[in-house]
């Protein structure tokens, strides 16, 4: 998906969400358990219950991976359910040397090789450029580099103060060089919204993925009045708030209630911000 498609599908929804599909086998209702594939049951509930007021979806990998090989099927199944006209995430934190990271790449990107085609995969940018280029290869793919996490850990290395600003300003600077720079965006956590103003004067274009509000409590009126820019430039991600809102028969409908609730709000800061 391009950046506008992508922008049209913002303004179309007046959404800017993006729901985490962080589906936990422990956490889903008990009532779910006994079907054949009872995370994909309930990936589907929540695709159902929530695309109306999202434009995107993002699967953290690890919940599938810690599945095995029956995981890697599920996500492979909830990513063909999601509409197509959705934003698909791969939260991967992916990147190695080059010859491995092409085969990372090719495991999201590449539906012939792995089954899977997401839009987009994270990538963690400490092992420097040629462990990036090759997810920037795919010319109508995006790569989501980590630049200030949402995490208290943050502060261990990204704020480190280096000769040419904090690391994860490098980061954000020494990234716009590389071929391929059209087609980043960065992580920074909602958690981080104080630092936003600075971000955009660095990266004014590029869209950011911002994780961190509900279970983290990130603000998202600080986020979108700091970090929106012309083409809104936000993916603003809430997984636990979102899927766990209710646990019980209905947490289908307690899911929708708080997706549609974030995109009441993200439809007061389109008219106010944009
Ligand atoms: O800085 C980061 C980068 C990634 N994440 C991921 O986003 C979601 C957040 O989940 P919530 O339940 O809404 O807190 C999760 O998959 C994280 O691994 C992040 O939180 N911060």
């Amino acid at each position: 998906m391009d950046k506008q498609a992508l922008y049209e599908h913002i303004i179309a929804k007046r959404s800017y969400l993006c729901v985490g599909l962080d589906s936990d086998i422990t956490l889903i209702p008990d009532f779910l358990r006994s079907g054949k594939d009872p995370v994909f049951e309930f990936n589907r509930q929540i695709i159902d219950a929530t695309a109306d007021f999202c434009v995107a979806y993002k699967p953290n990998i690890a919940f599938y991976e810690a599945m095995g090989g029956k995981g890697w099927e599920t996500l492979q199944k909830t990513l063909e359910y999601i509409p197509k006209s959705h934003f698909t995430i791969a939260d991967a934190k992916r990147g190695d040397i080059g010859n491995t990271s092409g085969l990372y790449a090719r495991a999201f990107f590449d539906k012939s090789a792995s089954g899977l085609d997401f839009d987009a995969v994270t990538v963690a940018p400490y092992m420097g450029y040629d462990s990036v280029s090759p997810f920037l290869r795919y010319r109508d793919k995006w790569t989501i580099l980590l630049a200030l996490t949402s995490n208290p850990g943050s502060a261990d290395f990204q704020r480190l103060e280096t000769s040419t600003g904090k690391i994860y300003e490098t980061v954000l600077k020494t990234s716009q060089e590389w071929e391929g720079a059209e087609r980043l965006m960065y992580v920074v956590g909602a958690t981080q919204a104080a630092d936003l103003a600075e971000i955009r004067r660095i990266i004014p274009e590029h869209f950011l993925l911002v994780p961190g509000v509900g279970a983290q409590g990130g603000s998202l009126e600080e986020v979108s009045r700091h970090g929106m820019n012309r083409s809104v430039g936000l993916l603003v991600n809430s997984s636990r708030g979102i899927i766990y809102a209710g646990n019980g028969s209905d947490f289908a409908e307690q899911a929708k209630a708080e997706a549609k609730k974030i995109q009441e709000e993200m439809a007061l800061y389109l008219d106010k911000f944009l």
